[in-house]
């Protein structure tokens, strides 16, 4: 039961409230050192269900999950903040770090077309990336990783952007 309830159904990473639970958990050990989220959005991701069906969208999002988990190490923690957002926490982690294993998950997704059904569907995201800063809370720290990504998303999509 209980991990049905922290589990997206359509994925098997972490739903939103669990995902937002093991988040805190990442910014009180961060205390001590470092750590680092990358909030991840698929690009252009209405054309993918609008030309491909829905369908095809669930598909995308699946390999896109699986992707990420490929990049992580143990200790990280990957779910689904959103529609089509999500969110990878890494624990010990600096800002280069972070900017590293986003760049790779955003290489890998954009070199990795997607077949569902006879339909090619090539895949990017943009990813904003924020190291946490003392003091400050989780909403806070969120907050700079989505404004990283919307510049990502701003400036063209398809790439990774360290928050101010
Ligand atoms: N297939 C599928 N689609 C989803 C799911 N959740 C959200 N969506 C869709 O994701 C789309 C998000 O579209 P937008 O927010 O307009 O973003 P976008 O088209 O990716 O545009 P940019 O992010 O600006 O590149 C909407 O069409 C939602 O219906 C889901 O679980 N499955």
């Amino acid at each position: 039961m209980y991990a049905l309830a922290s589990t997206d159904e359509l994925t098997g990473v972490f739903n939103r409230r669990r995902l937002l639970e093991m988040a805190e958990g990442v910014r009180r050990m961060a205390d001590d050192g470092n750590a680092c989220v990358a909030l991840l959005d698929l690009d252009y991701f209405k054309q993918v269900n609008d030309t491909c069906g829905h369908l095809a969208g669930d598909q995308v999002i699946r390999v896109a999950c699986k992707t990420i988990i490929q990049h992580c190490r143990e200790g990280d923690v990957v779910g689904r903040y959103g529609g089509e957002e999500l969110l990878v926490c890494l624990p010990n982690s600096t800002l280069e770090h972070g900017m590293g294993v986003a760049e790779r998950i955003r290489e890998a997704l954009a070199a990795n077309t997607i077949f569902h059904d006879d339909h090619a569907i090539p895949v990017t995201a943009g990813i904003g990336v924020a190291a946490w800063r003392e003091g400050e809370t989780l909403s806070q720290w969120l907050r700079r990783a989505d404004d990283a990504l919307y510049e990502a998303k701003r400036s063209g999509r398809n790439r990774c952007v360290a928050a101010a």
